[in-house]
């Protein structure tokens, strides 16, 4: 039973638009996506939120909140990767391209989930209205979800 892999996610939040990267290279290449990764060794699941917030975007945000809880598992892999997802509404810095990740705003009322990973679709409604949600994906290859469990929940 290997340990889960601990990543991070953080959108940050203005009222009508939300802030997404482009991952120009490696895992999740081409998608759109909130700004994360790994958490290492000596650092907690938060700092490594704020730090990869900053490495990737150039923001330095001020009010990170853990919001969602993703388990993704990948037919054939043991390893299940351990999302700890978080929002900001409060931040410094402005937008800047990264070797990692080209930011950009996007309304509210147009999330390019045809260029997300699949399983956005179903908890980004979730994470926009504000609720606190917990869920498990079990992916088949990078783009097909073979099932799901999704609930809202009081707290993480
Ligand atoms: C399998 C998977 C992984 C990630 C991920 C990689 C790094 C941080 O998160 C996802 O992110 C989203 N939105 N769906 C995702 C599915």
């Amino acid at each position: 039973m290997v340990a889960n892999k601990l990543l991070t996610l953080v959108f940050v939040r203005e009222s009508t638009r939300i802030l997404l990267g482009l991952k120009k290279r490696g895992f999740g290449m081409g998608r759109w996506n909130g700004f994360g990764g790994k958490v290492e060794s000596g650092e907690t699941i938060v700092q490594a939120a704020y730090r990869e917030l900053k490495e990737e975007s150039g923001l330095e945000a001020k009010n990170l909140q853990e919001v969602g809880l993703l388990k993704f598992e990948f037919v054939g892999d043991p390893q299940i990767l351990e999302v700890h997802v978080f929002t900001s509404s409060e931040y410094e810095g402005q937008p800047t391209e990264s070797s990692e990740m080209k930011p950009q705003w996007y309304d509210i009322d147009s999330i390019p989930f045809d260029k997300m990973w699949p399983d956005d679709k179903w908890w980004f409604p979730l994470l926009l209205k504000g609720s606190k949600f917990s869920g498990y994906f079990l992916f088949e290859g990078h783009d097909d979800v073979l099932n799901y469990t999704l609930e809202e929940v009081d707290s993480l």
